[in-house]
């Protein structure tokens, strides 16, 4: 895993605008499933996949005409066997991978039934902050950040 080139975050000031020879970007919908007591879903990318093995939030590429709701309600059925209920829209972020341009969408899911199924043989596991399972996809480090703050600002005195 430490051969894998380092990607680069880029800032929308720096995007390639349209006319040039830019790549095309790749919309990514990912959600972050947040237990009432404040844990947090984290899936590792299965074999066979780039990054595999690294952990992430779970999502996947929207397909053609897709809104963010309705590609992360796709995926997190597809890989986890999970209906979505409540998904707010979050934040944002531009990756420039070797592989890939990608958008992530990042989404808040805060309600959702079934049971939770590895149906592509991923790992999961359930945490908090400073997270405890390693390596974390070099695209997904910012949210733990945001994250952070966000409790740090609900709780300054606790941190
Ligand atoms: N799901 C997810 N993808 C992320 C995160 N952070 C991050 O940089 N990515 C990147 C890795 C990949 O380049 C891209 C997701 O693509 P993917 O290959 O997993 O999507 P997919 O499940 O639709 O894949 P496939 O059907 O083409 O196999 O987004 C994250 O937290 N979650």
């Amino acid at each position: 895993m430490d051969n894998i080139p380092k990607p680069h975050l880029i800032a929308d000031a720096e995007l390639p605008r349209e006319g040039g020879t830019e790549r095309k970007v790749v919309d990514v919908a990912v959600g972050v499933l947040i237990r009432p007591e404040g844990d947090f879903l984290l899936t590792s990318r299965p074999a066979g996949k780039v990054y595999a093995g690294y952990w992430e939030f779970p999502g996947g590429k929207f397909e053609a005409g897709e809104s963010v709701q309705q590609a992360l309600s796709r995926e997190l059925f597809e890989e986890l066997g999970l209906h979505l209920h409540q998904i707010e829209p979050w934040r944002q972020e531009m990756v420039d991978y070797p592989h890939a341009l990608v958008r992530l969408h990042f989404c808040k899911v805060l309600a959702w039934s079934g049971e939770l199924q590895m149906r592509e043989a991923q790992s999961f596991a359930w945490q908090r902050l400073p997270v405890t399972v390693t390596p974390v996809l070099p695209g997904t480090v910012p949210v733990l950040e945001w994250l952070a703050q966000e409790q740090q600002a609900l709780n300054p005195v606790a941190l």
